[in-house]
């Protein structure tokens, strides 16, 4: 008989509130108030969109602002997924829903203002493109991919350490920040960022040591390595996944994207094909690495995939079946940036302490999470470091300018080195 994975609620003692949006003040009550309204504006002024689509757009901005939640057109093709969750608060305001709910919502509300599903001319076409393409054609990518020549003189290991340092601090580069005047852009990341002697400044958790154990060069593995955004996020993420397959820490990776724009800058496959083709232009290192991926993709190595579930309003407690079998059958899930994270630990207030294993311990197979923190939700703090971070009075929890490497081996691998007999759950093992 197979065991059922456990999930949050089997944390001892109750689940802690989700956040919501109806704290005036709270960081989830300003994505309502101020981003959510900048990005219709940006949006507008990014695109000549027909009256219909101006229409739709001012209708979204009042709903938003002053109005109620109102469901998405009965015709849409994924109805369905959304009227059910959406149906508890259709006719409250905005800011009386949970903050995760709310976010998903409003992206799918505005593909839907400007017909991205539609039938016609805008069908398909990314309202984020142009941001996206002007990050990623920026010289300061060209500079990020340059700096990995010099990396090339390093010893293996601080390479290796190196490269996962710039994947996750290439998660401050959000195109969500900048969008409102006190949300300054995101600098310092990208591709060759981690070589900098401060790259580990910052992390208030660093779990790299068992994530690289949970890889052992040589040993037959895939990785997941669930995206988060694109440009000069995803750049510093295909050279971890070249560096992965390449010195033998993986033999397949498997890059999940979203299927459609959603977060201002999350990657779809759109993006990776952008990403590649940058890396395979580039001189020097990146562009062979560009090249290794691009034959890597070809031959079945590197696969991208796109899962629904990965633009639905809910926490990986509630992933669907066929995506836990996923999880559940790689060497190691490394899943990528705050929204993740987020969904990872229900986007719920849990003290700073609580085990990371713990909270996640729902979660198919081996686990690394790579954040940059932009949100209030944390957990697998040390309470001296918590406290140590409060006292400075700063927004560590949401600026961006922390950051946290946090890993589990499968929870079926964790009971075994526990417990004396050969049997425990092995549903979640890798
Ligand atoms: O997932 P990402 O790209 O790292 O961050 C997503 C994000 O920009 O969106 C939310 C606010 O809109 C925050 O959780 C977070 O800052």
């Amino acid at each position: 008989m197979t065991a059922r994975l456990p999930r949050p609620s089997d944390v001892p003692g109750s689940r802690p509130p989700v956040v919501m949006c109806n704290e005036p003040g709270s960081f989830a009550w300003g994505v309502l108030h101020r981003r959510h309204p900048a990005l219709i504006q940006q949006v507008r002024d990014a695109f000549p969109y027909p009256p219909r689509q101006q229409r739709a757009l001012d209708a979204l901005l009042a709903e938003i602002t002053d109005g109620v939640v109102e469901p998405l057109a009965a015709t849409a093709k994924d109805y369905s997924l959304w009227a059910d969750r959406a149906e508890p608060y259709v006719g409250r305001s905005w800011f009386d829903t949970p903050f995760l709910w709310a976010e998903s919502y409003f992206y799918r509300k505005l593909l839907a203002a400007l017909e991205y599903f539609g039938e016609g001319p805008w069908q398909g076409v990314d309202p984020f493109g142009p941001f996206k393409d002007a990050e990623l054609s920026s010289p300061v990518v060209d500079e990020e991919l340059r700096a990995l020549d010099a990396l090339a003189d390093l010893p293996p290991e601080r390479q290796a350490s190196a490269l996962l340092q710039a994947s996750l601090w290439g998660n401050r580069a959000d195109l969500g920040f900048g969008i409102t005047a006190d949300e300054p852009a995101r600098t310092d990341t990208g591709a060759g960022a981690g070589a900098g002697a401060d790259a580990g400044a910052g992390l208030v958790s660093d779990d790299s040591a068992l994530l690289w154990s949970l890889l052992p060069v040589g040993t037959p593995a895939t990785v997941a390595v669930v995206a988060d955004n694109a440009g000069r996020e995803l750049i510093p993420d295909l050279v971890l996944v070249d560096h992965l397959l390449e010195r033998g820490h993986a033999t397949d990776v498997v890059l999940h994207v979203k299927p459609y724009p959603y977060y201002v800058s999350d990657a779809t496959n759109t993006d990776v094909v952008g990403g590649l083709r940058r890396l395979v232009r580039a001189s020097g290192r990146a562009g062979e690495i560009g090249r290794r991926l691009w034959t890597a993709a070809g031959t079945g190595r590197l696969e991208v995939r796109a899962h629904p579930f990965f633009c639905a309003p809910l926490p990986y407690e509630e992933m669907p079946e066929d995506l836990r079998t996923q999880f559940a059958s790689v060497t190691l899930t490394i899943l990528k940036g705050d929204l993740n994270y987020r969904r990872l630990v229900g986007d719920r207030l849990w003290p700073a302490t609580t085990p990371f294993a713990d909270v996640t311990a729902y979660f198919p197979g081996s686990l690394a999470a790579l954040r940059t923190l932009k949100s209030d939700v944390i957990v697998g703090l040390t309470e001296a470091m918590t406290n140590a971070l409060d006292r400075t009075g700063a927004a560590w929890r949401t600026s961006g300018t922390h950051a946290l490497i946090q890993a589990r081996p499968a929870p079926a691998a964790a009971s075994d080195r526990t417990s004396s007999g050969p049997e425990g759950d092995t549903e979640g093992s890798a």
